[in-house]
């Protein structure tokens, strides 16, 4: 597997209007990575200039590489979701498979296995043969995470995955994201809900006020006085025998 993703200098500006600049990290083979920060911040902005989706200064790893290469390389779940076709969920999820697959025939054998594994890995066997349209927006969510899990790439990158699902399958979906980085990938995933951030994330990147304002380990970047510059809120944070349990509690003027 690669070695991760390196960002250097990034910046952006839509509509003349600068949104980030300046960026320079590095996210290795390994890393559960959460980027937060308030709406608008430029989390969508980051990661669609680390793809290579959008124009940017600076430089990406990623959006170097051909179409071809970049589709081994990093599988994208873009925040919108809606599934217009009604494609059967096992297809949506083989779709993942497409940047293996010769012009001509149908699944091959192994990457059938591979389609196979990520419904079971998200609970989806039972909706298998459902069309995609007609799912609740959090088995949608399911199926999105299944089809990127099927394109089996080094690195993952995620807007909001978990927006929407009920918290069982948050929480099973944030333990998928953390395996995969134990499994030796890059895995970064923008997140609101900051206490499974700070639950399930070895790291966190705080975007806020045109750049990177804090990176590094969740208890580290979760400090009250940066919830409070960056957010606006009040926090609560302790170490408890269940692991790290974080609640942002109060709006502070
Ligand atoms: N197509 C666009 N044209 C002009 N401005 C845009 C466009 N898309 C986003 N913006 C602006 O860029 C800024 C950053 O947006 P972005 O979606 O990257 O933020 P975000 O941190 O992902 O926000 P959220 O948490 O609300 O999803 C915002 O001020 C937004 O209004």
């Amino acid at each position: 597997m690669s070695a991760g993703f390196d960002l250097r200098g990034l910046g952006v500006s839509l509509r003349g209007r600068p949104v980030f600049s300046d960026v320079t990290l590095s996210v290795r083979p390994g890393e559960m990575v959460g980027l937060i920060g308030p709406n608008g911040a430029g989390k969508t902005s980051l990661m669609r200039a680390a793809l290579g989706l959008i124009p940017c200064e600076g430089e990406s790893s990623l959006a170097g590489l051909s179409p071809a290469a970049r589709a081994k390389t990093v599988a994208w779940m873009p925040q919108a979701r809606e599934i217009a076709w009604p494609v059967p969920v096992e297809r949506l999820v083989a779709l993942g498979r497409l940047p293996y697959l010769p012009a001509r025939g149908g699944l091959p054998e192994a990457d059938r296995a591979h389609v196979d594994r990520a419904l079971a890995r998200l609970d989806l066997q039972g909706l298998r043969h459902r069309a995609s349209s007609r799912l609740s927006g959090g088995e949608q969510a399911r199926a999105l995470i299944a089809r990127a899990l099927a394109q089996d790439t080094p690195v993952l990158m995620a807007d909001e995955p978990i927006a929407g699902l009920d918290p069982a399958h948050q929480i099973s979906a944030m333990r998928i994201f953390r395996d995969l980085a134990g499994e030796g990938r890059a895995v970064m995933v923008s997140l609101h809900d900051l206490g499974l951030a700070a639950r399930h994330c070895t790291r966190l990147i705080l975007m806020a006020g045109g750049g990177v304002m804090a990176d590094g380990p969740p208890g580290e970047v979760l400090s009250p006085g940066r919830m409070a510059r960056a957010f606006g809120v009040s926090v609560w944070h302790q170490e408890t025998e269940h692991g790290p349990v974080f609640q942002p509690l109060e709006v502070v003027e």
